[in-house]
């Protein structure tokens, strides 16, 4: 089924099997502009851009996936199940929970815990946590060190909303659960990938923080997020 509801492309071949995906679709032309070669873009559908190029001569694509598990597991499921990707490697902010998580700082998850009902919803699975692809965080641990990048390895939370009520809930979700930070997608995208028998992983930039209330602006987030980003190019094919 291509092009699909969501993706323009009308060819697999126009994306490759590694996808990187952060939200912003102006991040993702970002990271093509910047520091891809003979780049085409694949889609546009919704200004969810995505761009086709190569990295050291190795083709990758990257491509948004807009804010959300609704979002995400919809971008996802339709890579993994109707354009044959193998890895999706969320690239994408978030805010620390504990004063270590420094701005900038970049996270690996090793998995997520959400209260979302998405994966349950999506296959029935009933638990809160997912892991990422083992094999995929392996790689990724390697080349961080390989670039001398620091990279922080831990649970994360997956939230389906970023505007809470109660502030302060983060700390139990800390204490209670061991999530070092929060961000809204990779609950889902770990769950599509488990389900379709395919590989994802996610690394963050520490864009605020709970604690110390520091932030960093939209243009930094957009912009400036270059270590996890070069961190992610280097598993193109
Ligand atoms: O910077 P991105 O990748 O969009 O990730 C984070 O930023 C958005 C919220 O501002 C959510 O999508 C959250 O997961
Ligand atoms: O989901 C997110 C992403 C960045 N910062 C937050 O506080 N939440």
């Amino acid at each position: 089924m291509i092009p699909t509801p969501h993706i323009g492309a009308t060819d697999k071949s126009m994306i490759a099997k590694t996808v990187l995906m952060p939200g912003d679709p102006l991040r993702a032309k970002f990271i093509a502009d910047t520091f891809l070669e003979d780049v085409v873009q694949f889609n546009s559908v919704r200004n969810v851009l995505g761009f086709t190029g190569t990295y050291k001569g190795r083709k990758i694509s990257v491509m948004a996936s807009g804010m959300g598990m609704p979002s995400i597991g919809i971008y996802s499921y339709e890579l993994y199940k109707f354009y044959d990707v193998e890895n999706i490697i969320r690239i994408g902010s978030c805010g620390g929970y504990t004063a270590d998580m420094k701005l900038y700082d970049v996270i690996l998850a090793k998995d997520a815990w959400s209260e979302s009902s998405y994966a349950k919803v999506q296959s029935g699975y009933d638990s809160a946590v997912v892991e990422g692809t083992k094999a995929l965080n392996d790689q990724l641990l390697q080349i961080a060190s390989d670039l001398k990048i620091p990279m922080h390895v831990e649970r994360i939370h997956s939230s389906d909303v970023f505007y809470r009520e109660n502030f302060e809930e983060y700390k139990d979700i800390y204490n209670q659960h061991g999530c070092v930070a929060v961000e809204m997608e990779s609950f889902a995208l770990f769950h599509n990938a488990n389900v379709l028998g395919k590989k994802a992983a996610c690394l963050l930039t520490v864009s605020d923080n709970l604690v110390t209330h520091e932030l960093t602006t939209a243009e930094e987030r957009q912009n400036a997020f270059t270590n996890m980003m070069k961190i992610a190019l280097e598993m193109a094919e």
